[in-house]
């Protein structure tokens, strides 16, 4: 990965290797990020997390270990620990060190709290990361320089879009509109698989339709220069069958006052979680 600074004598810091953690580090290791570069502190890694450090020559140590300044710090555990993980994890901080958290609802405020006076982004990928498709929406505070500020680009890039805002109150609907939204698709493909079982599909066939409808129009979304809306009245014959459906879901009580719902839910869990 061009233009990465960590070193092994100044390493990324990885704490918490999940889903998300996990995600990232394979980002980076595949852009070439050298492995003797990273440190990850990950108490009980998953069967997945294992394989990948594993081949890495990666150990998962549970705590920091002694001795090491980071070259940036990544927060990629619950936001419901952070508060008694954060203090522990001020020996990994000096002079030049970065800060990138990508958990939910965790403010700048409450970090910087934590860790003490450091340069800190806050930031919400999505688990699209793990094939290389997510987007992030990333914040800094005041401390953050133009330097620090590219090698964070640099490795949300490695795992997908980036997008970043000036004001941290956004990271809330952020959150909740592509944090949390491949959930949102993923139960679209659960709710369009129950319709056709009760159209008279089998399961089996019912769920591969609607997996390969909603694979096949992400691609389309994905390649396509044209709008959502146009490439919906692409589908879309006067009077035909799609019309008769969307007559529900575009009515006044159909998907859109639903998403609002769901997005103002999620906004607003993420509000709390800020304590
Ligand atoms: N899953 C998602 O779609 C997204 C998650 N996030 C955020 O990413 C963060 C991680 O979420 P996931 O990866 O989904 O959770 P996860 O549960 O898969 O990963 C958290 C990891 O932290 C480890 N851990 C627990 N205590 C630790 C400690 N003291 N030190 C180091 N590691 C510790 C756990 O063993 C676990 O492997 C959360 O803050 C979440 O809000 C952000 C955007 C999307
Ligand atoms: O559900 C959550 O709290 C996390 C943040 C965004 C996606 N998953």
């Amino acid at each position: 990965m061009q233009g990465m600074t960590p070193t092994a004598d100044r390493p990324l810091v990885l704490i918490g290797a999940g889903k998300m953690g996990s995600a990232l580090l394979s980002g980076w290791l595949d852009g070439g990020l050298d492995a003797k570069a990273v440190v990850v502190i990950e108490p009980s890694p998953s069967p997945e997390c294992a394989a990948l450090l594993g081949d890495a020559g990666i150990v998962a140590h549970a705590a920091p270990p002694a001795g090491v300044t980071a070259d940036v710090v990544v927060l990629a555990i619950k936001p419901q620990i952070m508060g008694d993980t954060l203090p522990g994890l001020r020996s990994l901080i000096g002079p030049g060190t970065t800060v990138l958290s990508i958990a939910a609802g965790t403010t700048l405020a409450n970090l910087e709290a934590g860790l003490g006076p450091a340069a800190i982004v806050r930031s919400i990928p999505n688990t699209p990361a793990q094939v290389g498709r997510g987007i992030t929406a990333a914040v800094a505070n005041g401390r953050v320089g133009p330097e620090a500020r590219d090698l964070v680009t640099r490795l949300l890039e490695a795992v997908g879009d980036v997008a970043w805002v000036e004001e941290e109150a956004m990271i809330d609907a952020v959150t909740a509109v592509s944090g949390s939204g491949p959930a949102y698709v993923f139960h679209f493909v659960e709710s369009l698989a129950a319709a056709a079982v009760d159209a008279g599909l089998p399961p089996d066939l019912a769920e591969r339709l609607a997996r390969a409808t909603v694979e096949g129009a992400g691609e389309l979304l994905y390649r396509s220069d044209l709008s959502p809306s146009q490439l919906r009245k692409n589908v879309t014959s006067p009077g035909g069958t799609t019309a008769a459906a969307l007559d529900h879901l575009m009515a006044e009580d159909g998907l859109s006052p639903l998403m609002t719902r769901a997005v103002a839910a999620a906004k607003k869990r993420s509000e709390e979680l800020s304590g």
